[in-house]
């Protein structure tokens, strides 16, 4: 069965109370939920936003269709078939403000802040944090990777390893937002317009009656754009001889071979060998790509080992953010309609993490007149003023507020972005281009003490003093 259709792609309890909420009568009270994460993937210092543009093209589609409704029916929930009625009508008609796709963000900061009815904020949670979620862990595992190879090639390969079809393409979507160069997943190349590249499997090799002819037939069909697999028998006695030897037969013909990929043993080893080996062979502009089981830390671990490699294919440990496989990314009510008004509301709880900040909130980054780098994000209740002013601001510490420092000189940038406004999309979605520039021009934005893959320094999210005294009001009046 295909069903495109991403509509009941959500947990039943938003339905189940959405329908307490129709039957009740409060289905249009107003609602605000903001989506947050309150700690960093891969012990990184920052994560990489993505996930949006699947936000808006879902938000856009949402509609409850014969089939949708039809299921909903045979429930064991018995829903009112006049709250079925209802949901053949719906269309989202909330507003929704978002950081861009590429920012750089950080914990217990609003990422997307969703106003509308409860009815309809509801549904919305599950299918929004699954794509932010998702997105944001593979593009910030992509930056780690980028961040130790800068100036290498870097190839995604994962899909055969991916969670399935969708997290392979808007995985390889991520990984191009945080710096890759390429995919091999032909699908996301034309959906997306990511560059695709590719060299050939151990099968080609071994389809042909030698190492040698399968090189040489596969120069030929390829004579453009052709990189060589050569670790199926000996890489060193084997495959870079048969290599070279073709590359020599391709340069009588006017071609030049593209490159060589090693895929086991010795990285480090083989690659300073097949570079001496092609070099003295006056092959000094084949270039040697490495794929096996790769993250940024064997990556790192290679360089620092002197590999002589210059374009690196990931797959595995980069779709399946192997080390860290979910982001925690969540989605809480801030605000609600209670008596015609909006009023804060906050979620307490045993660990004092998890308390949320409640009320409306907008979220600014401080950027330093005098240094061009990033202070801090400051998290406001939406309406103060002062951030926006230029005000001088006190910076405090969220678990010791004693400590605390002034900023001024500075421009607030406003991180969320309006996307929808009542129910209508406002926002011209960038070309992936366009944000893969936004992610260097934010990276460039902070210190490198800030993005360093290990141990990274912690960058302040402050909260104002308004929105820190209304948190302690709704938990002093929680405890009374
Ligand atoms: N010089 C190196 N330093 C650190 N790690 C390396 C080095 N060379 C390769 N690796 C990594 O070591 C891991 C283990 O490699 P493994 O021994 O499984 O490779 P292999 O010999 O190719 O075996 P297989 O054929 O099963 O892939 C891989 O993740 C690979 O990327
Ligand atoms: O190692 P990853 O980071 O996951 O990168 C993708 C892997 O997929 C291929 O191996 P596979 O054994 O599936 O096929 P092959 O015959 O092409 O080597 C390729 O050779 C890479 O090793
Ligand atoms: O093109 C390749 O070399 C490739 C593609 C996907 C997975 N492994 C390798």
């Amino acid at each position: 069965m295909t069903y495109d259709n991403l509509t009941l792609h959500t947990d039943k309890y938003q339905i189940n109370m959405m329908y307490a909420h129709w039957i009740h009568g409060t289905l249009n009270h107003k609602a605000v939920f903001e989506v947050f994460f309150r700690k960093l993937p891969f012990g990184n210092g920052y994560a990489v936003f993505a996930g949006l543009e699947r936000i808006v093209r879902y938000v856009n589609s949402l509609h409850f269709d014969d089939a949708a409704i039809q299921y909903l029916s045979e429930q064991e929930e018995q829903y009112d078939p006049a709250f079925l009625d209802k949901l053949r009508g719906f269309r989202f008609g909330g507003n929704i403000s978002s950081v861009e796709e590429g920012t750089i963000v950080f914990p217990n900061e609003p990422l997307i802040r969703v106003e509308a009815t409860i009815f309809e904020a509801q549904l919305l949670e599950t299918a929004m944090l699954n794509f932010m979620n998702f997105q944001t862990l593979i593009a910030t595992k992509a930056s780690r990777i980028r961040q130790v190879a800068p100036d290498d090639t870097l190839m995604e390969f994962g899909t055969r390893r991916a969670q399935e079809a969708d997290a392979a393409i808007w995985g390889a979507r991520a990984s191009y937002i945080a710096g890759f160069d390429a995919t091999s997943n032909m699908r996301a190349g034309m959906l997306f317009g990511i560059p695709s590249k590719g060299t050939h499997a151990h099968a080609w090799v071994q389809s042909n009656d030698s190492e040698e002819i399968a090189f040489e037939r596969y120069a030929e069909a390829l004579p453009n754009q052709v990189t060589l697999l050569v670790d199926t028998y000996d890489t060193l006695r084997s495959g870079v001889p048969n290599a070279i030897k073709i590359a020599k037969q391709m340069e009588l013909k006017g071609k030049r071979m593209g490159g060589i990929r090693l895929d086991s043993g010795d990285l480090a080893y083989l690659s300073k060998t097949a570079r001496t080996m092609l070099d003295e062979a006056g092959l000094s502009y084949v270039v040697i790509v490495a794929s096996n089981d790769l993250d940024e830390n064997i990556i790192f671990n290679l360089k620092a080992q002197g590999a002589k490699i210059d374009s690196w294919g990931v797959g595995t440990q980069l779709i399946t953010a192997a080390d860290q496989p979910a982001l925690g990314g969540v989605y809480k009510l801030v605000a609600r309609e209670k008596d015609g008004e909006l009023v804060p509301v906050i979620k307490i709880s045993g660990n004092p993490e998890k308390v949320s900040n409640p009320g409306r909130k907008d979220v600014f980054r401080i950027v330093s007149r005098e240094t061009g780098k990033a202070v801090a994000d400051y998290v406001a209740l939406t309406g103060e003023n002062e951030v926006q002013q230029g005000k001088k601001l006190k910076l405090f510490d969220k678990v010791h507020s004693y400590i605390y420092r002034y900023v001024d000189n500075y421009d607030a940038k406003p991180l969320l972005t309006p996307i929808f406004v009542d129910g209508r999309q406002v926002y011209e979605l960038p070309t992936l281009d366009q944000i893969r520039s936004h992610h260097q021009q934010q990276l460039a934005l902070f210190w490198p003490e800030y993005l360093r893959k290990l141990n990274p320094a912690e960058y302040p999210v402050n909260l104002s003093t308004t929105a820190w005294e209304l948190k302690m009001d709704l938990i002093h009046q929680y405890q009374a």
